[in-house]
């Protein structure tokens, strides 16, 4: 970038930050009509476009900017975020609604009435049309329709093509592959081949059909299909007409590069497929069993099986539940984290752990904490939750209060845990210090909890 482009930059910024500090809202809409990118983007002092509108009371452009998505848990170089300044210079109607949901606490956890927030992998872009998967007259015209979407997966993995050459860990540098029924007509033929109906893609906007258009003469939108395959990887490949197509090898890593819709579309297809993977024969009798209901349902082919009678969650695709919390020290100041031994170097994240049978959600926390930091949890509250597709778990994202604060971890699970300060995870998470720890990417729920933890209870 030459040093004539940067300062051109720097001076939009500059003429968003003034606009909002004066809280002309028709220019702020403007600007960020032409240059969405301005939204989250800081001037002096680390202060944002919605801080500078918090400060000076103008509700109306907080208002637009939250409306807009702008990031309200960013802190300024004095780890304010836009809420504790709207509190401070006592604008309470701006700090009501910048407390809406997760940062306005006065206790240690919040009040109850948090707003649904959404994790990545959570998008639901997709109408699942459940009531659909049964017919299948018109699952099969679907199938063969010119407008219907196919992704590919081999081995669990789609195939992604990529924008970048290098390595970057960036969101939205992958996109899924999409084909047509003629491009995988064979595939469809084989009988190791797994297709499952996704969904049909929802209308975006069903109220600016105008009224002259009768329900006929406005068309379906496309319908999806996820289809995996043992076919050679480098034979698919051959298929894609793009270039830089391929099968990512590190789901963990790798699946976070999508764009939101496609992470929440893969997110459902790859938990399903994961099923079919591990389910090939009836888990009660062990004979084969066949495809039903556009891939969400396999039955056995036994008629003598038990899992044919009464109710038999054994044919439908598993979720497995598992709490992922965030652990803060009686003092309010601190927070716990764990390492597991197969971190990168200096990564810490929230403790995790699989609920159990005939276990509550607050009981599998205070358990898991235990057993792996020997701390003991009392209050616990629900935040938001993750569908993870690495194959199927539900993150139930929690935060909880420790009741007590030493610690012994357990060595098989836990590599090492610490209380780390809030003024340290700030440090680390907000302003890219170069610090001793590291937090998971922002695409984990994990990451998320700890944001909604130092947003909730800032020191002016
Ligand atoms: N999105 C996010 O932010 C995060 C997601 N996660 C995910 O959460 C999951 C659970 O976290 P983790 O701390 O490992 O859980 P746990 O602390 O419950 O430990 C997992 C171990 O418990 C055993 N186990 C018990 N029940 C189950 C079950 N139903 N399914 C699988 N294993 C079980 C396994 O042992 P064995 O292998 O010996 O049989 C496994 O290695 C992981 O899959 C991880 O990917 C974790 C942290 C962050
Ligand atoms: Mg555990
Ligand atoms: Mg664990
Ligand atoms: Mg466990
Ligand atoms: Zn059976």
């Amino acid at each position: 970038m030459t040093s004539l482009q940067l300062s051109a930059k720097e001076e939009m910024v500059e003429k968003f930050l003034d606009t909002a500090a004066r809280g002309d809202l028709s220019q702020v809409s403007t600007l960020l009509s032409h240059a969405p990118s301005l939204i989250n983007e800081t001037g002096y002092s680390g202060w944002t476009a919605l801080m500078l509108a918090a400060r000076n009371g103008h509700h109306h452009v907080v208002e637009k900017l939250l409306s807009l998505g702008c990031d309200k848990f960013t802190v300024n170089s004095s780890s304010q975020t836009a809420y504790d300044i709207a509190k401070f210079w006592g604008h309470r109607h701006i700090a009501n609604l910048l407390s809406r949901s997760a940062d306005g606490c006065r206790r240690i956890l919040p009040a109850a009435d948090l707003s649904p927030q959404e994790n990545y992998f959570g998008r639901e872009t997709l109408d699942r049309l459940s009531r659909k998967r049964t017919d299948k007259v018109w699952l099969e015209t679907k199938q063969s329709d010119s407008d219907t979407i196919y992704i590919l997966f081999s081995n669990l993995s789609p195939m992604v093509s990529t924008s970048q050459e290098d390595n970057s860990e960036e969101q939205g540098d992958i996109k899924l592959c999409r084909f047509r029924y003629e491009d995988v007509r064979d595939l469809l033929q084989k009988a190791s081949t797994v297709m499952i109906f996704l969904g049909m893609e929802k209308m975006k906007n069903p109220s600016s059909s105008t009224s002259s258009q009768t329900v006929e003469s406005i068309s379906e939108p496309p319908v999806w299909f996820a289809i995996n395959t043992d076919e050679d990887a480098a034979a698919l490949l051959k298929r894609c007409r793009g270039k830089n197509c391929l099968f990512p090898r590190s789901p963990n890593r790798d699946l976070l590069k999508l764009n939101e819709e496609e992470a929440g579309i893969v997110a459902q297809a790859r938990s399903v497929l994961a099923w079919h993977n591990r389910y090939s024969f009836c888990p009660t009798c062990g004979s084969s069993t066949h495809l039903e209901e556009g891939g969400y349902k396999r039955s056995c082919l036994n008629s003598e099986c038990r899992s044919l009678k009464g109710v038999h969650n054994t044919c439908y695709p598993r979720v497995d539940p598992v709490v992922i919390m965030l652990v803060i020290h009686p003092d309010e100041n601190q927070c716990l984290l764990g390492r597991k031994k197969v971190f990168p170097a200096g990564m810490f994240s929230c403790l995790a752990g699989f609920v159990e049978p005939g276990e509550t959600m607050e009981e599998a926390v205070r358990r898991e904490v235990e057993e792996e930091s020997g701390v003991k949890v009392g209050p616990v509250q629900y935040v938001s939750c993750q569908p993870w597709p690495m194959p199927s778990n539900l993150m139930i994202g929690c935060l909880a209060v420790a009741i007590s604060t030493d610690i012994k971890v357990d060595e098989n699970e836990i590599e090492e845990a610490r209380w780390f300060p809030r003024q340290q995870v700030i440090d680390s998470l907000f302003r890219g210090a170069r610090s001793a720890f590291i937090f998971p990417p922002r695409q984990t729920i994990a990451h998320q909890l700890i944001r909604h933890w130092i947003c909730m209870n800032s020191n002016l």
